[in-house]
């Protein structure tokens, strides 16, 4: 298949060799035929003696590449490997040597089946009159919808013109300049990686959420997302006195169709998310922390290629419950809270690892890629072990008055670079170095060893106590259960509930119904709860709510919930048919990625399609 680069498992390109520092992209919308068309200019620094350019393509139909004096130049398109795409080489005619500027123009067209794109017909829109296209490029799909070094080793800035039918509003990772008849301009004065390029195109509105915000969302959700999000500002500002400026200028919200395959995704100046954080009560709020907590480390601050998610998912989990209790006025009650949600974490954490399997190299801290998508990958995992493993390090080196200080000189530091694993321990190591008890940190079992971490934070249980006596209350089958049992419960202690739950042994049907119906739980709006409660339905058996199984994996996509949904179905043998039939009928409104691992999930082959 081609070299593949020696800093990135995941890319074909050669970035040690030539760099790329901008991209200005020009690109029409073409909703008939489902495709982006125009060109991508890069502009490259040869770092290197190099008689040709290695770039990352997925079936991109290219129709010329030149130089700045616009003279064609031939290049060679590799054969297209499934979920890697091609190596594209663009030899130049002549020795670039290092410390020389390469401008180079591409003119492409992107296939319909993109895999960065969901081009979504009106039927699949609340509008249910338009179209709608919406993107979503982490971890390599970038590549689907433009030429370039597809790794997050390189950053860039980039410039883009977009054309698209009038009556749609043009949205970008960027800034957004001029909109004017059917052409939108937009700039990215902050260097990033090519995962953060995103675009989404539909009939939009949006609403003010402070001074940098807005919230952008087709009509029909527009006032339940403006009174959701509409303490933005409020989170924007906490993360800012814990990581010093926000530097991205603007902070919107893009609310998407419910197909959109992940709860938040952190494209910069505008963050997209799920409309199932629309619950009515902001208790999903740790979302859009979390988002804006990625403007420092995911975004400013990138891992250097995917082996090393934990730095962007676990610093980002980690700043995010600080920043989350640093919400709360009373100290004690922002410790408990902070450790609390650190417990669901946990939780969540020990369901990745039985996914897995506890020694599976996949529940390493830092993976090793090399033939493995990083789609196959992905797990709970980086998030919760990583910032289990940071919390472990602060409580180290003396609590989060020294470990605060040292999360701001390692922003200062790699602010608008990528760094690996080695590189966040050595600056850790100098920093600590007069601190006895970092010596004791076992590198080695933390970051290269399967399974749980070795060691487990003392974390304040105060939250979780009232739940463990309810436990107890429901697996006693004399006791009648009320709404007086969860009237006080948070949101999340309700879902911490359910979750233990679904962590034990099946609960008898009648207890199950019991339980639903006094605890409110049944068709519950908050999808992390009805989540959990479906899952609970499908242990216990209980085929009178296949029906809402069913229709909640087919109303919305996000794989948090979809995917444990769909395996626990098809561990359930007399359904597994079933599941297997729902999906390969919906399979057509997903994205790549949700259908690419549900086959997985599903143990399906390509063969298996569905051809109505
Ligand atoms: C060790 C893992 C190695 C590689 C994984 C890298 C990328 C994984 C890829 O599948 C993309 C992930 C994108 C995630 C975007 C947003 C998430 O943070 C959302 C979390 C889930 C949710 O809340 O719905
Ligand atoms: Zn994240």
């Amino acid at each position: 298949m081609g070299a593949l680069s020696p800093l990135d498992p995941s890319s074909f390109s050669r970035p040690e060799q030539a760099i790329i520092r901008h991209i200005s992209l020009n690109l029409n919308v073409d909703f008939e035929k489902h495709v982006l068309h125009g060109h991508a200019k890069l502009d490259v620094d040869v770092l290197e003696d190099i008689n040709s350019l290695i770039l990352d393509a997925s079936n991109l139909k290219i129709s010329s590449i030149e130089a700045d004096d616009g003279s064609k130049l031939q290049y060679k398109l590799g054969e297209h490997i499934p979920n890697m795409g091609s190596k594209l080489t663009i030899l130049l005619p002549k020795q670039h040597i290092a410390g020389e500027k390469l401008k180079i123009k591409i003119t492409y067209t992107t296939d319909p089946q993109a895999s960065a794109l969901q081009w979504l017909d009106p039927e699949q829109t609340s509008g249910k009159k338009h179209p709608y296209l919406f993107s979503q490029c982490q971890p390599i799909h970038a590549r689907s919808i433009l030429p370039c070094q597809d790794t997050p080793a390189v950053k860039f800035t980039y410039d883009a013109e977009v054309t698209a039918p009038e009556e749609f509003t043009v949205l970008m990772s960027a800034l957004r300049g001029e909109a004017r008849s059917n052409r939108t301009t937009f700039r990215q004065p902050m260097p990033l990686p090519s995962y953060l390029v995103a675009i989404a195109v539909g009939v939009l509105e949006s609403r003010t959420l402070g001074p940098r915000s807005r919230v952008w969302s087709e009509k029909e959700e527009i006032e339940r997302s403006a009174w959701e999000f509409a303490e933005t500002e409020k989170y924007l500002q906490a993360a800012e006195k814990l990581c010093g400026p926000y530097e991205w200028s603007e902070y919107d919200l893009l609310v998407l169709p419910p197909s959109f395959p992940y709860g938040g995704m952190e494209n910069p100046c505008l963050t997209f998310v799920t409309p199932t954080l629309l619950a009515g009560d902001r208790s999903q709020a740790d979302v859009i922390v979390h988002e804006i907590m990625h403007s420092w480390t995911g975004n400013l601050v990138t891992n250097r290629n995917f082996e090393h998610f934990w730095l962007n998912e676990g610093f980002t989990v980690f700043l995010e419950r600080k920043v989350g209790a640093s919400l709360i006025n009373d100290s004690v009650e922002a410790k408990r809270s902070r450790d609390f949600q650190s417990l669901l974490g946990l939780q969540e954490l020990s369901e990745a690892v039985s996914v897995f399997g506890a020694s599976s190299p996949l529940t390493n801290l830092v993976v090793d890629l090399n033939g493995i998508h990083p789609d196959d990958a992905f797990s709970r995992v980086p998030y919760e072990k990583g910032s289990l493993f940071l919390r472990y390090l602060e409580d180290q080196v003396g609590g989060p008055e020294v470990f605060d200080d040292f999360l701001r000189a390692y922003l200062t530091k790699f602010r608008k670079k990528s760094l690996d694993t080695e590189q966040f321990k050595a600056f850790l190591l100098e920093y600590f170095k007069d601190n006895q008890a970092i010596k004791q940190v076992d590198w080695d079992s933390w970051l290269h060893k399967s399974g749980m971490p070795p060691i487990i934070p003392d974390y304040d249980t105060t939250m979780t106590k009232a739940i463990s006596a309810l436990l107890v209350k429901i697996d006693d089958s004399n006791a009648s259960l009320s709404y007086e049992d969860v009237a006080n419960f948070t949101p999340h202690q309700m879902i911490h509930m359910l979750q233990q739950l679904i962590d034990r042994p099946a609960l008898p049907l009648e207890r199950l119904a019991a339980l639903g119906k006094e605890y409110k739980v049944n068709g519950n709006k908050n999808t992390e709860i009805l989540y959990r409660w479906l899952r609970l339905c499908i242990r216990s058996r209980d085929d009178t709510k296949l029906q809402d199984v069913f229709h909640f994996v087919n109303s919305q996509g996000r794989m948090k919930y979809v995917r444990p949904v769909y395996r626990d179905l098809y561990a359930w043998e007399d359904v597994r048919a079933r599941a297997i039939d729902n999906f390969l009928k919906n399979e057509k409104y997903m994205m790549h990625v949700s259908a690419y691992t549900l086959r997985k999930d599903l143990h399906l082959d390509e063969k298996t399609k569905n051809t109505e």
